[in-house]
């Protein structure tokens, strides 16, 4: 199954691009032996429309297009659910078992995701209840799909 994101903010070269990128970087070497792929990061720029419900509907139809038929689509969002490491490694292990070929996971903008967005979504996946920047989710998000992958092929990464 390959995994994805789609971002919305772009993030300028420096030490947080460089963080997430490393922990990709880890995801997309050590993910193929289970079965896990990384396709791609999709940073797109935030909407300059003047209302925010305009800003949202604008940012989503871009991620709707990066959608592939049939494709896992996971919300991030403070308002979702939270699963441990663990848990979260289950969830991509059984979408992979399912046989599903692409998962995307999105990364909204300074007003969040657009509502229809929510109607789409196989999941919403909160990384704790405080609000973090864009920027920091990205980093959170890429170092999660590592340790899932650690978990899934018993490497000692993830300890308890
Ligand atoms: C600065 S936040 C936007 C907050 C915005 N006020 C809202 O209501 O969604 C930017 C994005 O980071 C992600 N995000 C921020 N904190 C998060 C958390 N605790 N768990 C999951 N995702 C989070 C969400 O995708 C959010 O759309």
């Amino acid at each position: 199954m390959r995994v994805g994101l789609f971002a919305v903010g772009r993030l300028k070269s420096g030490p947080e691009k460089d963080l997430a990128a490393r922990y990709f970087d880890r995801f997309a070497k050590a993910g193929p032996a289970i079965g896990l792929e990384f396709s791609r990061v999709v940073e797109v720029s935030e909407s300059r429309a003047s209302n925010a419900e305009t800003r949202k509907r604008e940012e989503a139809a871009l991620l709707q297009k990066t959608l592939a038929e049939g494709s896992i689509l996971i919300l991030l969002d403070e308002r979702g659910k939270t699963l441990d490491s663990e848990a979260f490694a289950k969830v991509l292990s059984s979408y992979r078992d399912q046989g599903k070929r692409d998962l995307m996971i999105a990364i909204g903008g300074a007003d969040g995701l657009d509502p229809a967005l929510y109607e789409r979504a196989d999941m919403t996946l909160c990384l704790g209840k405080m609000t973090w920047p864009h920027q920091l989710v990205r980093t959170l998000i890429a170092e999660q799909l590592y340790r899932a992958v650690t978990i899934l092929s018993g490497h000692p990464y993830h300890r308890v």
